[in-house]
C-alpha cells in the first residue's frame, strides 16, 4: 500500500499554481491573510484550545467545555485588545471549532442594540455587554411561532405610574423557545414582545430584560428559564426557554431607536415597522458566510481523504487506485468544491452588500429595507441548503469513515442541519425573495440594479447559443442560461398568481397556491445571481493565469452542475436542447479532468488549520489511519481492557450451565 503522506505530497508536487497566492485571495489581501495567522498564532497554541477527545465527551462535558473555550476566548481578546467583530469572526470560522455558548451575545445581542437602542442605550449597554460584563441573547421564537412573527404572544404593558413595562408569558405557547446560549449561560436578554399602552397594542418591540442575578447566576424574579433538552447537533450551545411573570423593567429598557414610548404613555411610531427585525437581516447575511466557510471544510477532508484512500485493484497486483481517480468520486465531490468557491464570493457580496444598504438604511433610505431583505433572505436559504447537502455528499463519499465522529463531518453536518430552520426557514424566506422580485417584476422603479435583469423580458423561443461543447467554457453562455431561467421562472409564478386571483381567489389565498412556483423562481434567482456573481468576480482578479483558470473551470463545474441537476427547467421551454445537454454533460467529465491536479491546492488554499478541522480524514499531512487507530484508543469504552457490564451482565450469562 502506498503511503498516505507521501500520496498527498505528490499531489501537492502536482499542482499547477502558487496555493498561498490562492490563501490571499480567498482572505481577501495578504494583510488579511497576516491578520489571521496572527489571530491564529493566539489561539492554536494554547492547549485549551484542544479539541483532540471533544467527540467523546457528553452532551454536558461540550457545553461545560465550550464555557471554559469561551472564557479563556474573552480573555485573550481582551489581553491583546482585539475589538474588532471581523477579528472575532475570523477566529470563530478558522480556529475555534464550534458553537459558542456566546454565539449569541456577539452575533445577535450586541448588533441589537447597536442598531435599535438611541445613543443613550448604545452609551448604557454596550460598555458592559463589550466587556462581557453582561452576556445576553436574543429572546423572540415562542413554543406556539417563530416564522410568524407579529403572532408572538409575550406581553409588555406600560405602567405609566412607575414608567416600566411589565413583561408576561400569558400562555404556554407564549413561552420562548430556543433562543441560543439562554438555557444556562445568558445574563440578558433582548425579548421581541407584544408592546400595550392603555389597552392598544403597538406590535412587536424589542426589550432589554435582566434573566439571572449578576452575583449567584440565579434566575431573577419572575423568570422561569431553562435548557430545552438535546436536539441535533449544536450540543455546545444551551437553546432556551424562558417564561416571565410581571417581570418589570424600566421604560429606558425598551430600545427605542426607531420608536418610542414617553413617560406619559404616548407612542411614536417607527418610520417603517420592519426595523425591528434588523438583526435578523443581518444573521442571514452571515449564514452564507458560514455555509461557505463549512462546505469549504468538508471538502477539504473529503478531498484529501480521497487522495489518502485506496480502493479495489484495476487489474491483479497492481496498485490499487486513489479514491479521487474514479470518476464517480469527482462527481460527487469537485462539484462541492466548486460551490464552496461560489460561495465564499457570494458571501463576500453579501456582506459588502448589506454594509452598503444597511448604511443607507441608517442615514434614512427605507427603500433599501426591502432591497436588503430580498436579497439576503434567498441567499441565506439557498447556501444553507446546498452547504448542508454538501457536506451530507463529503460524509458519504469518505464511505465508512464518513460514519465515525473522527472524520469531523458527522458534527458538522448536524450542527450546520439547523442553519436551514434558524433565522427564517428557508422556505418562508424563499417565498419572501419570491415576493420581491415579483414586485420588481411588475415595478421597474423599485428594482435595484443588481435584479435589472429582471426587466427583460424572456423572448418566446429563445434559444441558448451554444454551438459545441468548447462554448460551455464561455462564461456569458452559461450565466445566459441561468438569467433565462430566472427569468421565465418569475414571468411564469407572476402569471400563476395572476390566473389564480382571475378564478375568484383572494388575495392570500392566490399567494399560497402559487407558493412552489414562488419558491422555484426564488432558487432560479438565487442560482443565477451565485454563478454571474462568480464569474464577475473572478474575472477582476489580479492573479496568475494558471489561478484564474483553476476558478474559471471550478466556475464552469458550479454552472454546468446546476444545469444538469435542473436539466428540465431548461429543457421545459426548449430554451436548451438535447444535444446540448449532451454537451454539458461531456463538458462536466473534460471539467474535472482539467481539475484533478488542483484538487488538493484548491482545498489546500483555504488553509484550515488542522484543529479547525478536527478529522482524523482530513488533516494536512494525509496520516490517515494513525490518526483514526489512535482515536479509538482513547475512546472511554476502551479504558479498561474488561468494562464493568461484563461483570454486571455478561458474566452471567457466560457463566450460567444450558
Ligand atoms: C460582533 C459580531 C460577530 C458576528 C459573529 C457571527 C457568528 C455567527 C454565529 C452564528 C450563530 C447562529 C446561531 C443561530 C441564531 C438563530 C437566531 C434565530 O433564529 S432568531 C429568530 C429568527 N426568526 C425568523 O427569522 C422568523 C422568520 N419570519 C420573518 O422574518 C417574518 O415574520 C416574515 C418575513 C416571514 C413575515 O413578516 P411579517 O411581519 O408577517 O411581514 P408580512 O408578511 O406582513 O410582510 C409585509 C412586508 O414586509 C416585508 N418584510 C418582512 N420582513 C422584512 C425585513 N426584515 N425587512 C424588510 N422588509 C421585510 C415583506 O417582504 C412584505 O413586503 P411586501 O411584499 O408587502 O412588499
Ligand atoms: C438550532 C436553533 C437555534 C435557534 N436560535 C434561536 C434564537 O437564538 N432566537 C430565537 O428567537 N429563535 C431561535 N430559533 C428559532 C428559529 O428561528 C425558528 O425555529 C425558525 O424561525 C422557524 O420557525 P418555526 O420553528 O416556527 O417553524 P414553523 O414556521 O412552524 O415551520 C414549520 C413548517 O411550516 C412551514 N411554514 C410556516 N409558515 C409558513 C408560511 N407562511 N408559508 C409557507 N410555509 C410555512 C415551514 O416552511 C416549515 O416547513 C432557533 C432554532 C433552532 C433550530
Amino acid at each position: 500500500m502506498a503511503s498516505p503522506s507521501s500520496d498527498l505530497d505528490r499531489e501537492r508536487r502536482k499542482c499547477t499554481f502558487n496555493v498561498a497566492e490562492l490563501t490571499d485571495i480567498i482572505n481577501g489581501g495578504r494583510e488579511k491573510t497576516e491578520r489571521r495567522q496572527y489571530l491564529e498564532s493566539l489561539v492554536l497554541n494554547e492547549p485549551i484550545f484542544n479539541y483532540d477527545d471533544y467527540y467523546f465527551l457528553s452532551r454536558e462535558e461540550k457545553y461545560s467545555d465550550a464555557v471554559k473555550k469561551t472564557v479563556r476566548l474573552v480573555q485573550v481578546l481582551k489581553q491583546h485588545n482585539i475589538e474588532d467583530p471581523e477579528d472575532y469572526q475570523t477566529l470563530l470560522k478558522y480556529v475555534l471549532n464550534l458553537n459558542l455558548p456566546i454565539a449569541l451575545h456577539n452575533s445577535m445581542f450586541r448588533p441589537t442594540i447597536r442598531d435599535q437602542g438611541t445613543d443613550e442605550q448604545r452609551k448604557k449597554w454596550l460598555p458592559l455587554a463589550n466587556d462581557y460584563k453582561i452576556i445576553g441573547t436574543y429572546a423572540q421564537t415562542e413554543l406556539g411561532h417563530g416564522t410568524f412573527i407579529r403572532g408572538l404572544e409575550t406581553t409588555s404593558t406600560y405602567d405609566p405610574k412607575r414608567e416600566e413595562f411589565v413583561l408576561n408569558t400569558p400562555t404556554l405557547t407564549a413561552t420562548k423557545w430556543w433562543p441560543g446560549c439562554l438555557g444556562k449561560t445568558s445574563t440578558h436578554a433582548v425579548v421581541m414582545a407584544q408592546l400595550y399602552i392603555k389597552n392598544q397594542c403597538y406590535g412587536i418591540h424589542s426589550f432589554i430584560i435582566q434573566l439571572r442575578s449578576l452575583k449567584d447566576h440565579s434566575p431573577m424574579p419572575g423568570v422561569t428559564v431553562g435548557d430545552i433538552g438535546n436536539k441535533v447537533g449544536l450540543e455546545t450551545n444551551d437553546n432556551g426557554f424562558l417564561a416571565m411573570d410581571n417581570v418589570r423593567i424600566p421604560r429606558e429598557n425598551m430600545l427605542m431607536r426607531h420608536a418610542q414610548v414617553y413617560p406619559d404613555g404616548t407612542y411614536r411610531k417607527p418610520a417603517n415597522s420592519k426595523l425591528v427585525y434588523g438583526t435578523m437581516v443581518l444573521l442571514r447575511a452571515t449564514v452564507v458566510s458560514e455555509s461557505a466557510t463549512n462546505l469549504s471544510k468538508a471538502a477539504t477532508i473529503a478531498i484529501r481523504y480521497s487522495c489518502v484512500r485506496r480502493q479495489t485493484e484495476a487489474k491483479p497486483g497492481e496498485l490499487e487506485p486513489q479514491i479521487i481517480d474514479y470518476v464517480t468520486q469527482q462527481h460527487k465531490l469537485v462539484p462541492q468544491l466548486a460551490t464552496a468557491y461560489a460561495f465564499a464570493w457570494i458571501a463576500r457580496y453579501m456582506m459588502s452588500t448589506y454594509h452598503a444598504l444597511h448604511a443607507d438604511i441608517e442615514s434614512g433610505h427605507l427603500g433599501a429595507l426591502q432591497e436588503l431583505h430580498g436579497i439576503s433572505s434567498g441567499l441565506k436559504a439557498f447556501t444553507a441548503e446546498m452547504s448542508v447537502s454538501g457536506i451530507e455528499v463529503c460524509r458519504r463519499a469518505c464511505g465508512g469513515h464518513g460514519f465515525s465522529a473522527a472524520s469531523g463531518l458527522v458534527s458538522m453536518y448536524k450542527d450546520r442541519l439547523p442553519s436551514c430552520t434558524y433565522e427564517g426557514e428557508n422556505t418562508v424566506l424563499y417565498l419572501q425573495t419570491a415576493r420581491f422580485l415579483l414586485k420588481c417584476f411588475r415595478q421597474p422603479s423599485i428594482t435595484p440594479s443588481s435584479m435589472s435583469y429582471i426587466q427583460v423580458k424572456p423572448l418566446p423561443g429563445a434559444r441558448w447559443g451554444v454551438k459545441s461543447p468548447e462554448d460551455l467554457m464561455k462564461p456569458i453562455l452559461l450565466v445566459e442560461a441561468f438569467e433565462h431561467r430566472a427569468q421565465r421562472t418569475i414571468k411564469s409564478a407572476a402569471q400563476f398568481l395572476e390566473s389564480q386571483i382571475s378564478q375568484g381567489l383572494d388575495t392570500s389565498e392566490a399567494m399560497n397556491r402559487s407558493g412552489i412556483e414562488f419558491v422555484r423562481c426564488a432558487k432560479a434567482h438565487c442560482y443565477y445571481f451565485v454563478t454571474r456573481n462568480f464569474f464577475q468576480s473572478t474575472a477582476l482578479l489580479k492573479c496568475s493565469k494558471e489561478i484564474k483558470e483553476s476558478l474559471l473551470t471550478l466556475g464552469v463545474v458550479f454552472a454546468l452542475n446546476g444545469i444538469a441537476d435542473n436539466s428540465g427547467e431548461f429543457l421545459e421551454d426548449c430554451f436548451i436542447t438535447g444535444t446540448q445537454m449532451e454537451f454539458v454533460r461531456e463538458r462536466i467529465l473534460y471539467c474535472y479532468k482539467q481539475l484533478r491536479p488542483n484538487l488538493v491546492g484548491l482545498v489546500d488554499a483555504f488553509a484550515f488549520a488542522d484543529q479547525s478541522l478536527n478529522s482524523a480524514l482530513g488533516a494536512y499531512d494525509g496520516d490517515v489511519y494513525n490518526r483514526l487507530y489512535n482515536w479509538a484508543k482513547r475512546a472511554p469504552l476502551n479504558k479498561t481492557d474488561v468494562h464493568s457490564s461484563y461483570h454486571k451482565y455478561l458474566k452471567p450469562i457466560l457463566k450460567s450451565k444450558i
